[in-house]
């Protein structure tokens, strides 16, 4: 069967997945009451940007500019000294007088690069050029020598004027420019100490579960923390700022103390309540996961409580009524990676000014069987243009993500060999390469804009690589 390719991977009612659907009932744990494309909307749709502020310079880096960087004086704001030497007024030989003291012509003083050139200087003799002696009577003088041309210096030389750089008034760095460590040192040459930027979420982590150990080889029944080395990292890369990790046992009160506690450690920046408070773990619903009534403990109220996906199904994402949210991802780290990408990715992105992730499409180098009534996340490896499901990836384990070039959204009607298949970039991993513009549906690229070579068209014969792929 070959199924038309279409971007919404659920079954469109009346379709043969959908009465396939019908047939099955969903399992006990089917709760879940959003679909994986309802879950990223209603995550999306959650957050409102968050507004522009100032931010010191030394975290500013990476940050977009909301207002424009503005030459508050001239610069420089003085005439100064390009080189040591002289500062000089008319032609020599010269008296040498004090520094600062306004030079009458035919008098000089001394001079270090960047010297505030005194009043009355017209110019500046660079040292290896001037040559100190005394006159008839014994006392200072200062002639030109050494490599000096005739009539140095002229007028101006070696003279940093006041302006040369900007005006007051001129723009130095326009809104909307994302500011690299030249546009911050910039800023602070142009005297300023914050800048004024976008709103980008700070999110802060709190990482549950007593059977959790950060070092060394960990013993049966213990685990070890695979979030604390990867999710600081991949939400920054997903647009939030990491404000501190906590970790905690499995206790009530413990939950309840981390989520009430609302400042995150931002080093440099203010005290301000975090945005977004992620845990990890507790999202089942046995005696030791807490997650949803410490929530309403807060009075808080629960946007998203379970997605029909898998892994990652028990995914919760609730709102604060001080205006936090907090996103709630299970304890298995695939499951919680899964869980990121599908509530987390958009939640950040509507919070820091962005668009909506984008899902892309890939054929597919295996068939997938129906799951009736949950989406599936796939990592995936390419081969020739073709996505293979990677091995190893149960909800606990990482070794498939690791090895992954994307993730395949599987809907929950399966997929057949060489269907277009929706798929994600994963924050650190490559784009998904867009089809060859001979294929339906391919959209329209320019080459000329992304710099890429064409993806080649899917060969007519799918052929199953899977077999190839660790
Ligand atoms: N009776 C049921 N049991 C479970 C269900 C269910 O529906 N009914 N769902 C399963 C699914 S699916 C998931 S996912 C997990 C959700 O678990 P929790 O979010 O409650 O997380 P925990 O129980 O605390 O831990 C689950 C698992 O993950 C390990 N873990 C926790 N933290 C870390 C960490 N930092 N690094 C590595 N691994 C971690 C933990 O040791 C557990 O093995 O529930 C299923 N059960
Ligand atoms: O959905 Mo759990 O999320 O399978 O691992």
């Amino acid at each position: 069967m070959t199924v038309e390719p279409h971007s919404d991977p659920e079954a469109p009612p009346g379709s043969d997945a959908e009465a396939h659907k019908t047939e099955q009932p969903h399992d006990a744990h089917h709760h879940a009451a959003h679909t994986w494309q309802e879950a990223r909307q209603a995550a999306f749709d959650a957050a409102t940007p968050i507004p522009p502020g100032p931010v010191a310079l030394r975290i500013a880096l990476g940050r977009r500019l909301d207002r424009d960087i503005v030459a508050l004086q001239d610069m420089p704001h003085y005439a100064s000294s390009a080189m040591d030497g002289w500062a000089v007024n008319g032609s020599g030989p010269w008296i040498p007088v004090e520094p600062g003291t306004r030079l009458a012509p035919h008098q000089a003083s001394p001079i270090a690069t960047g010297g505030l050139i005194p009043p009355g200087a017209k110019a500046v003799l660079r040292t290896e050029n001037a040559v100190l002696s005394t006159d008839d009577e014994g006392l200072p003088i200062l002639m030109t020598g050494g490599t000096a041309r005739p009539g140095e210096p002229r007028a101006g030389e070696h003279i940093r004027k006041a302006g040369e750089e900007a005006l007051e008034g001129d723009t130095l760095v326009k809104a909307g420019v994302e500011l690299n460590p030249a546009h911050l040192a910039l800023a602070a040459l142009a005297g300023y100490d914050e800048v004024q930027v976008q709103g980008k979420p700070v999110v802060r982590l709190v990482l549950t579960g007593s059977e959790v150990v950060e070092q060394g080889t960990p013993a049966p029944g213990q685990v070890r923390d695979t979030f604390g080395p990867q999710l600081p990292d991949v939400v920054a890369m997903l647009g939030g700022i990491t404000g501190g990790q906590q970790r905690i046992g499995d206790s009530y009160d413990e939950w309840l103390a981390a989520l009430e506690d609302v400042l995150p450690e931002v080093p440099g920046a203010p005290d301000l309540p975090a945005d977004v408070v992620i845990t990890t773990g507790g999202t089942g619903r046995s005696g030791t996961d807490h997650l949803r009534r410490a929530v309403a403990e807060l009075g808080g109220r629960l946007i998203i409580d379970g997605v029909a996906m898998r892994p990652g199904h028990p995914a919760v994402l609730a709102e604060l009524p001080d205006g936090r949210f907090v996103l709630g991802l299970p304890g298995n780290p695939l499951a919680a990676m899964m869980a990121l990408s599908t509530v987390g990715a958009p939640l950040l992105a509507a919070l820091g000014h962005r668009p909506m992730p984008p899902v892309e499409e890939v054929p597919c180098g295996t068939m997938v069987e129906p799951d009736p009534g949950r989406t599936r996340l796939m990592p995936f490896r390419l081969l020739y243009g073709m996505a293979s499901p990677a091995q190893h990836t149960g909800p606990g384990m990482m070794r498939g993500l690791a090895a992954a070039d994307g993730v395949l959204v599987v809907p929950p009607h399966g997929v057949q060999l060489g269907e277009l298949v929706p798929a994600f970039a994963l924050p650190w991993g490559p784009p998904i390469p867009r089809r060859g513009d001979g294929e339906a549906k391919a959209k329209p690229r320019s080459t000329a804009r992304t710099g890429q070579p064409k993806a080649k068209p899917a060969p007519s014969g799918p052929v199953d690589w899977s077999a190839l792929l660790g």
